[in-house]
C-alpha cells in the first residue's frame, strides 16, 4: 500500500438478501484528496458510504484505514478514529439548540461520554464553550447558535450537521448529498464552506448537483449498478462516452445539470 494512502478498499461487496448492491469495488484514497462520487439513483453510493463508515458491514472484501484493517470495526469506533459522515437526512437533536448540539459533539470528542446527553454549562466547562463559539464564528453560524434545531430551515439544519462533522476533527469526511434540498444561497454557502476545509482533510462527497461536485472534486468516481464505471479526473469523467450515455440517456448533460 502506498505511504500516503489513508483509506484502501479491497474487492468489497454488499448483498441484501439475493441482491448484490455493491460489486467487488476496490479503491485507494490518498490523504487530502477531494473525491466526488456520482451515479444514477440506486447505483449504491449511499450503501458504499455505509460500508466505509461502518453503518453496514460488507458481505465480502476488506477495508483498511491508515494501514490497519477495519472491515468489521463498528461505526462509533470509526468515528473516534477519524472517519466521520453526514447523512442524506438530518441527524440532529431537534429539541436542543445549535450550540447544545455542538457542545454534545465536543464533549464526546473529549471523551466526556458519561454526560453525552446533557450539555455542560459554561461555568463548569469554559474551554468547551470557547471551542464551540470559535467554531460557530469561523463557520458563520453564530447568529443561529441559540435557535432550537427544529425551528431552523432544512438548509440551515444541513449546515449545522456539516459543522458537527467538522467539529469532530475528522481525517476523512464523508458527505452524502450535502446540498440536497437546498436553496441556491444555501448551496453557495455549503460550497464555500467545503472550499475552506483544511487541505489535509480527506473529503468524499456524494452529490447530484454536478456543478457543485465538479467544482469541488479533483477526482471523480462514477458508481453504476454497484461497480465503479470510471475513476478519474473531472475532465476524464466529463469526456467519458459511457458516463455521457448514462446521463444523456436520461435527457441530461454531464457538467451542466442535476442528475
Ligand atoms: N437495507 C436495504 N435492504 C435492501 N435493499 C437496500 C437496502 N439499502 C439499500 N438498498 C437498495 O440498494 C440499492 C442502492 O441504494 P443506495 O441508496 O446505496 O443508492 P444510491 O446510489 O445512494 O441512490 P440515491 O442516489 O438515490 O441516493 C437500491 O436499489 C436500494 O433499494
Amino acid at each position: 500500500m502506498e505511504k500516503d494512502v489513508i483509506l484502501h478498499v479491497e474487492r468489497i461487496s454488499k448483498h441484501f438478501g439475493g441482491l448484490q448492491i455493491i460489486k467487488d469495488v476496490s479503491l485507494s484514497v490518498r490523504k487530502g484528496e477531494r473525491i466526488g462520487m456520482i451515479g444514477p439513483n440506486g447505483a449504491g453510493k449511499t450503501t458504499f458510504f455505509h460500508l466505509l463508515a461502518g453503518d453496514l458491514l460488507p458481505t465480502g472484501g476488506k477495508i483498511y484505514y491508515k494501514g490497519r484493517e477495519m472491515t468489521n470495526m463498528p461505526n462509533f469506533k470509526r468515528a473516534q478514529e477519524g472517519i466521520v459522515r453526514t447523512f442524506q437526512k438530518n441527524n440532529l437533536l431537534n429539541e436542543l439548540t445549535v450550540l447544545d448540539n455542538l457542545l454534545l459533539v465536543l464533549q464526546r470528542k473529549r471523551g466526556m461520554a458519561n454526560v453525552w446527553f446533557k450539555p455542560r454549562n459554561a461555568r463548569r466547562a469554559p474551554a468547551l464553550f470557547a471551542e464551540a463559539e470559535h467554531l460557530l464564528e469561523t463557520w458563520g453560524l453564530k447568529e443561529i447558535a441559540n435557535e432550537r434545531v427544529k425551528t431552523l430551515s432544512y438548509g440551515e439544519q444541513r449546515q449545522v450537521e456539516i459543522l458537527l462533522g467538522i467539529a469532530m476533527e475528522p481525517d476523512v469526511l464523508l458527505l452524502d448529498e450535502p446540498t440536497a434540498g437546498m436553496s441556491q444561497a444555501e448551496t453557495t454557502y455549503i460550497v464555500q464552506l467545503l472550499h475552506q476545509l483544511p487541505k489535509d482533510l480527506t473529503v468524499m462527497v456524494i452529490e447530484h448537483d454536478l456543478d457543485v461536485v465538479f467544482g469541488l472534486a479533483e477526482r471523480m468516481i462514477v458508481l453504476y449498478d454497484g461497480y465503479i464505471l470510471i475513476d478519474g479526473t473531472p475532465d476524464e469523467v466529463r469526456g467519458d462516452e459511457r458516463v455521457n450515455e448514462i446521463y444523456i440517456g436520461k435527457g441530461k448533460t454531464v457538467g451542466a445539470e442535476r442528475l
